[in-house]
Order: C-alpha cells, then sequence, then structure tokens
C-alpha cells in the first residue's frame, strides 16, 4: 500500500467518524426541536423567524476555517425545515407569476421538502396564508410604482397576516440573483436587536407628501427606505415606510400620526430580521 492511499483510508475513517457525530446531534436536535413544538401556544403557527435569524447570526460569528458560510446556511436553513415539520403542518405559498423567483427564494429559505403550493397571484397567496391553507407565503420584494402593489392589502385588510421575514437571508446561497422577496404568515414577532418594520400610512385626501414626512419625524419615526401608491378607494394616497425596530400594532407613534391632520390612518404590517451582510459572509 502507497502512502498515499494509506491517508486517504486514514482521512475517510476520520470523515466517518465526523459523520457519526454530526448524525447524533442532528437526531438529538430534532427532538428537542420537536419538544419545542409542544412548548408553544397551540395557534398551530411553529415558525419564529426572529429566532432563525439569531441562531444564523451567532453561528456567523463563531464561525472558523474553510467551510463557507454560505453553505453553512444553506444546510441551516433545511435544519429549521425539518425542525418545523416535526412541529406541526408547515407549508408555503408563492405566485406562479414571474420568472419562478419567488418558488426558488421559498425553496432555498424555507427548505426543498416543504409542501409548496403554487397559486397564480399575490392576492391568492395572502387569502391561501389568511385562511391557514399555508404557513407562510413569499411575496415580492416592493418595488416603487407598481400599479396594484400587494402590500396594499395589508394597509387595508386587519386580519391580513403580517410581514415576518426578508429573503434570501445569505445573499451569496441564493440561487435567485437579485430576486428578494418579504415573507408573510401569522408569527409572532420577536425583536432580534437588528431588525426592520414597514408601516402604511394612508394620508388624508389635502395632505402633500412633506406634510407626512414631517408628520411621520414628529412622531418618532426614522424611515429608511419610502415609496408611495395611489389612492384606490376614494381615500388618500398610501405611503409604505421602512423603519429600523419591530413596530407592533397598538405602538404609541401610529397612535400620534393617526391625530395628524395628515395622516388618515397608520398600520404596523409587520416586520423582519435583517438579512446577513456580505462582510457577515465572508
Ligand atoms: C425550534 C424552534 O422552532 C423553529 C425551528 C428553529 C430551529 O430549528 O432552531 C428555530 C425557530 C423556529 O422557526 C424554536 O422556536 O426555537
Amino acid at each position: 500500500m502507497t502512502l498515499g492511499e494509506t491517508s486517504l483510508a486514514e482521512l475517510r475513517q476520520e470523515i466517518d467518524a465526523i459523520d457519526d457525530s454530526l448524525h447524533d446531534l442532528l437526531m438529538r436536535r430534532g427532538d428537542v426541536q420537536a419538544h419545542v413544538g409542544r412548548a408553544k401556544s397551540g395557534d398551530g403557527v411553529y415558525i419564529r423567524p426572529g429566532r432563525e435569524a439569531l441562531v444564523l447570526r451567532r453561528l456567523m460569528a463563531r464561525h472558523q476555517g474553510s467551510f463557507p458560510k454560505p453553505a453553512l446556511v444553506r444546510i441551516w436553513r433545511e435544519i429549521f425545515a425539518a425542525g418545523l415539520s416535526l412541529q406541526g403542518d408547515f407549508s408555503v405559498a408563492v405566485p406562479t407569476a414571474g420568472n419562478g423567483a419567488m418558488k426558488t427564494l421559498a425553496v432555498d429559505h424555507f427548505g426543498a421538502l416543504t409542501p409548496t403550493l403554487e397559486l397564480a397571484d399575490a392576492g391568492e397567496v395572502l387569502a391561501a396564508v389568511r385562511r391557514g391553507d399555508a404557513a407562510v407565503g413569499v411575496l415580492p420584494m416592493p418595488q416603487p410604482g407598481e400599479a396594484e402593489p400587494w402590500w396594499r392589502r395589508l394597509a387595508r385588510d386587519p386580519g391580513a397576516p403580517p410581514i415576518i421575514a426578508r429573503l434570501p437571508f445569505a445573499a451569496p446561497a441564493s440561487r435567485a440573483g437579485d430576486a428578494e422577496a418579504l415573507a408573510v404568515g401569522a408569527a409572532p414577532a420577536e425583536d432580534t436587536g437588528n431588525d426592520r418594520s414597514f408601516l402604511a400610512l394612508e394620508a388624508t385626501g389635502e395632505a402633500t407628501d412633506a406634510d407626512v414626512s414631517t408628520a411621520v419625524t414628529d412622531a418618532g419615526f426614522e424611515p429608511v427606505a419610502w415609496q408611495t401608491a395611489p389612492a384606490d378607494n376614494g381615500g388618500g394616497r398610501l405611503h409604505l415606510l421602512e423603519t429600523p425596530g419591530v413596530v407592533v400594532p397598538g405602538d404609541n407613534r401610529l397612535e400620534t400620526l393617526a391625530g395628524t391632520p395628515a395622516v388618515a390612518d397608520a398600520r404596523a404590517l409587520g416586520s423582519y430580521a435583517v438579512p446577513l451582510t456580505a462582510a457577515e459572509l465572508a
């Protein structure tokens, strides 16, 4: 036997031992994941995107050596999905409109084995999640200038599912190019210390964008992104703001805003844990 053959056999023995350890730990983790499901309140929604973000950020911070971080994220996305499948029914709804990017993002984020409902458009996805036919829905990141933005339905319907995550969580591990999405679902918001929230404001008929902007600042919000949609029901223009932190319905600042002359209505549409940056993944 040559030296090369001996060392290959030895290295493979080492890999077999490592695989046994990994397998033992995954089996143990699965048991704990199932227990966590039983410890949650029984509303049938088990996913906690904020907790998943904290797990991944913690692993990224302790990572050493040559194993690629984006690959580690992909593995953990499957581990989360496997755990969710042990906790209860878990499925995802996506719109088929577009080039399949929503499905790719959904599969990469919520697991390749998670049942995926493909529906005609964003309206059907929101309705499916609202009925509980799917635990989460994946919808395209809102873009300025859309004629019929799906987020308008969240602004109008207090029973619509909130925004709970932004995809991809690790851009270099995405197979969907530059495509980005938001996930909606009934999961409770969890503050991860690095989050953003979406707010929808309906301006009063006579208010200018500058009036709305002043009211937003005076109420204590510091938005990092802002887009508008035309009025759809005889009311004023709708504004979609992204602001740091977790803002939940009932936040005092929303009530302050809705009490100003420029703003007829102010709603929290949900929040997301800020995805990993290129620097965190390097
Ligand atoms: C295990 C939990 O449930 C789910 C699975 C997670 C995991 O496998 O680490 C994390 C968050 C939840 O989406 C949990 O809430 O801690």
